[in-house]
């Protein structure tokens, strides 16, 4: 894995930053999940706020993140959990980034898209300067509205030891906005876009079944490893000279919104606590398969979220061990890869336990969430 780069002859070298400090990018957004026409939730989203919620879960104790999301006046989530302990920046002439998800009646199968985005508002770009100046150990870009510049991305790649990216954060294209439903989502090919020759210094690439193509994974796990998320079947691990599946862990879907970003939070967690890639891959399907057995951005019961960490405490090398922390990831699974499996089934079974009743099919969304708080400046 690549070291972080010098920012340029002759310029100040930002700061080093607390030993384990990750830095996460891209925007808090409202969305609205509508089904067989009607709003049936309005909840916080963003990646961001997937993210900063699972990492507050699950990393170490030695390790802290400083989140870098933009937001506009009219932002109505500031005091949700994940805004209140990582607000974002206000930008008083843009709207929040909001986004309509509609919901096909239909069973969604593994790889069949589940949902139909559609971009009504977009806040601001995140610019470099909008970054801090100073090191960190991992750094997460998680944009979902094109927000996340490619010389963002390749300024946190400067400042990061180690940079994981959410390939939506990359190959949205957004269509025209036309008749006011909002933009179409839809996908370009890496290949062509400005991030492309950032990839090899990038350590992790995610993308959902849906998105792999455009990523083209035979090219991309050339340059970095490449994650494929496969929904209720769990994901597959792509690396120069060798691949890997890690099982799901059995979940009750009730909103599938949030599963790919809190996987990505769940992967650098197990990271963090010095997993092999593999290993963590567990780590990102059990916040998963989480994400999805609730509406919105996901509690954990205290309860459950204690034997995670007994299990980690008991299984993970401590944080000194090469990965996130050092130059070089180890990729296989290890030998108490199953049994870590086992252990997190069991904490599953707590979450499961602990989780609103789900619809009778399982596969519709179970209630709405209003939003948290009247829109207020951050
Ligand atoms: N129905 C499900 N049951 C169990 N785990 C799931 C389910 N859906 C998603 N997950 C977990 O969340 C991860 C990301 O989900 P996926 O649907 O692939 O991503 P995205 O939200 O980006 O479309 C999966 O790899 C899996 O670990
Ligand atoms: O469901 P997922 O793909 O992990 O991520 C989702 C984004 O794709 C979506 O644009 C955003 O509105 C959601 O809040 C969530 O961040």
């Amino acid at each position: 894995m690549p070291e972080p780069d010098d920012e340029g002859a002759g310029q100040q070298q930002p700061k080093a930053g607390p030993a384990l400090e990750g830095l996460v990018v891209g925007s808090y957004c409202h969305d609205v999940l509508l089904q067989g026409g009607r709003v049936v939730g309005e909840t916080l989203g963003g990646a961001a706020a997937f993210v900063s919620t699972v990492l507050d879960a699950a990393s170490p104790p030695e390790a802290s993140f400083s989140v870098v999301s933009k937001v506009g006046p009219d932002f109505a989530y500031a005091s949700a959990p994940a805004p209140a302990r990582h607000p974002p920046l206000l930008c008083p002439a843009r709207p929040t980034t909001s986004f309509h998800a509609r919901f096909s009646d239909a069973a969604a199968s593994a790889h069949a898209p589940d949902r139909q985005l559609r971009r009504v508002h977009a806040c601001d770009p995140i610019y470099p300067d909008d970054l801090p100046d100073r090191r960190f150990a991992y750094g997460l870009a998680v944009g979902v509205a094109g927000e996340v510049l490619p010389e963002t991305l390749e300024r946190m790649i400067r400042l990061c030891r180690a940079v994981l990216v959410d390939a939506q954060a990359l190959i949205r294209a957004f269509g025209a906005e036309g008749d006011g439903s909002g933009a179409a989502v839809r996908h370009v090919a890496l290949e062509g876009t400005p991030y492309a020759r950032l990839l090899q210094r990038v350590a992790f690439l995610k993308a959902s079944s849906e998105e792999a193509p455009y990523v083209g994974v035979e090219t991309a796990r050339r340059r970095c490893c490449v994650i494929v998320t496969e929904g209720r079947d769990g994901c597959r691990l792509y690396w120069d000279g060798g691949e890997a599946r890690v099982a799901p862990f059995p979940a009750v879907q009730v909103d599938p919104t949030g599963a790919g970003d809190s996987y990505l939070a769940g992967f650098a967690a197990g990271l963090l606590w010095g997993l092999s890639a593999t290993d963590a891959a567990l780590l990102g399907n059990f916040f998963g398969a989480a994400a999805v057995s609730q509406v919105g951005v996901p509690t954990f019961h205290p309860k459950m979220l204690q034997a995670v960490k007994r299990i980690l405490e008991d299984k993970a090398i401590p944080w000194s061990s090469p990965c996130i922390n050092g130059t070089t990831f180890t990729f296989q699974r290890s030998i108490m890869h199953d049994e870590l499996h086992a252990s997190l089934e069991e904490a599953a079974r707590l979450m499961r336990e602990q989780s609103p009743p789900a619809t009778e099919n399982g596969d519709g969304i179970l209630s709405a969430q209003e939003p948290t708080s009247p829109p207020s400046g951050c």
